[in-house]
Formats: structure tokens, C-alpha cells, sequence
């Protein structure tokens, strides 16, 4: 069985935090309300899209409402990928990851269908094993039946994967599933979220040695 790496997206693969800013912006401006701080954005982005808008909302007295979480939902999704890159560094370690023979998977609390599309647009459909979504299983990060679901998904054993996240609810995930997580300090994370990481990166360019040292 290969070696598996699962890897969180937002933060951790792509930096999408200026099209959720975006699509933010304009849910807001509809409303007559202020634009978001791109760190008040990073802040509220890990806990998946409900969440988000929630945070959203409280922070400009707005109330919450699924027509507005709808309204965000369809609006990201058709324009997720018009200011979203990979990070510098990480085509290079997933194609290097796959040279080596481990197989890849994405473990992220975005939507199914805004992460298809966003893997398509940056030409990455097909690079993983498995893509499971907030809402492709009951559960979602920091619950570890996510990550469980999208390692079985991709036939992986829990005894050769590694998880590899920006958030706190990746590390949780990990320890809950029983996997090391290495945390991606380039992402929208604090350092006290990387409390239990196996070890803390700073670029995606020490990715592949630390995967190598975990599972030699
Ligand atoms: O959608 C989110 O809130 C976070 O997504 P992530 O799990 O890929 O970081
Ligand atoms: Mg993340």
C-alpha cells in the first residue's frame, strides 16, 4: 500500500483567502455593510462555509439566514478560483510527492463542490486519490471521521498516512484519527494552533524531507 499524504486546501495548498475575501465583500455590500480586513478574513476561514458567513454576519451586526448562506455559496463557488494560486512551492512537492510513489489526497471544510472547482480550475482534478469536502460526510475537521472517510476513500492504511494542515481543527483531526499532522506555517493559522503537529513548517519547500522522515 503506498505512503499517503492528505493535505488541507485552503491555507495549506492554495491561498484562497483573496476570493473568500471577495465573495465576502460582496455579500456584505449587499447588505449595506463594511468590507472585511484581509486578517479578519483568515481569522474566520477553518470552520467551513456555514461558520464562516456566520462569523461573518455577527461581525457586522447582520443576522445570519441560509439565504444569505446560499446567496455566498453559489457566488464563491462560480468564482473561486479568479484570484486563487497554489502556494510557491507546492506543484513541485506534489509532483515530487508522486514520483515517489505516495498516493495524495484533500481533506478540506470547503464545500465539495467549490473544492472541485477550484481543483479543476488550477488543473489539479485527477492529482488525488480522494477530495473529501465539509459536506461529504456527516462529519467534518476537527472531527476525525472526516479525515478517516477521505483516508479510506483514497485505500489508505492509518498506519502509513500523514496529514499535513494550517488549522487547528487539522492538527485535532489528525491526533483524533491517530495520524501525525505536519502544520503549514505558511497558512492562515497561529502558531498556537500547531500544539500537538509533529512538526511545524515554514515553507512548502521543507514538506517532502519532513514526510520522508515520518515515513521513511
Ligand atoms: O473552508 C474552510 O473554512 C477551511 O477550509 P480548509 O479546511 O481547506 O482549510
Ligand atoms: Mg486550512
Amino acid at each position: 500500500m503506498p505512503r499517503l499524504a492528505i493535505f488541507d486546501l485552503d491555507g495549506t495548498l492554495v491561498d484562497s483567502a483573496p476570493d473568500i475575501h471577495a465573495a465576502l465583500d460582496r455579500l456584505m455590500a449587499g447588505q449595506g455593510r463594511a468590507s472585511f480586513s484581509r486578517a479578519e478574513v483568515t481569522a474566520m476561514i477553518g470552520d467551513g462555509v456555514r461558520v464562516l458567513v456566520q462569523r461573518a454576519t455577527a461581525a457586522r451586526a447582520l443576522d445570519f439566514s441560509e439565504a444569505l448562506l446560499e446567496h455566498f455559496t453559489a457566488d464563491y463557488t462560480a468564482r473561486a478560483a479568479e484570484a486563487t494560486a497554489l502556494f510557491p512551492g507546492i506543484a513541485g512537492a506534489l509532483a515530487a510527492l508522486r514520483a515517489e510513489g505516495w498516493a495524495l489526497a484533500v481533506c478540506t471544510n470547503k464545500p465539495a463542490a467549490a473544492t472541485a472547482a477550484l481543483l479543476g480550475a488550477l488543473g489539479l482534478d485527477g492529482a488525488f486519490a480522494a477530495v473529501g469536502g465539509g459536506d461529504s460526510f456527516p462529519v467534518r475537521k476537527p472531527d476525525p471521521g472526516h479525515l478517516l472517510g477521505t483516508l479510506h476513500a483514497a485505500g489508505g492504511d492509518p498506519a502509513r498516512a500523514i496529514m499535513i494542515g494550517d488549522h487547528r481543527n487539522d492538527v485535532l483531526a489528525a491526533q483524533g484519527a491517530g495520524l501525525p499532522c505536519l502544520f503549514a506555517g505558511w497558512g492562515y493559522g497561529t502558531p498556537a494552533m500547531a500544539a500537538g503537529a509533529a512538526a511545524v513548517l515554514d515553507s512548502p519547500a521543507g514538506l517532502l524531507p519532513a514526510l520522508r522522515d515520518l515515513l521513511p
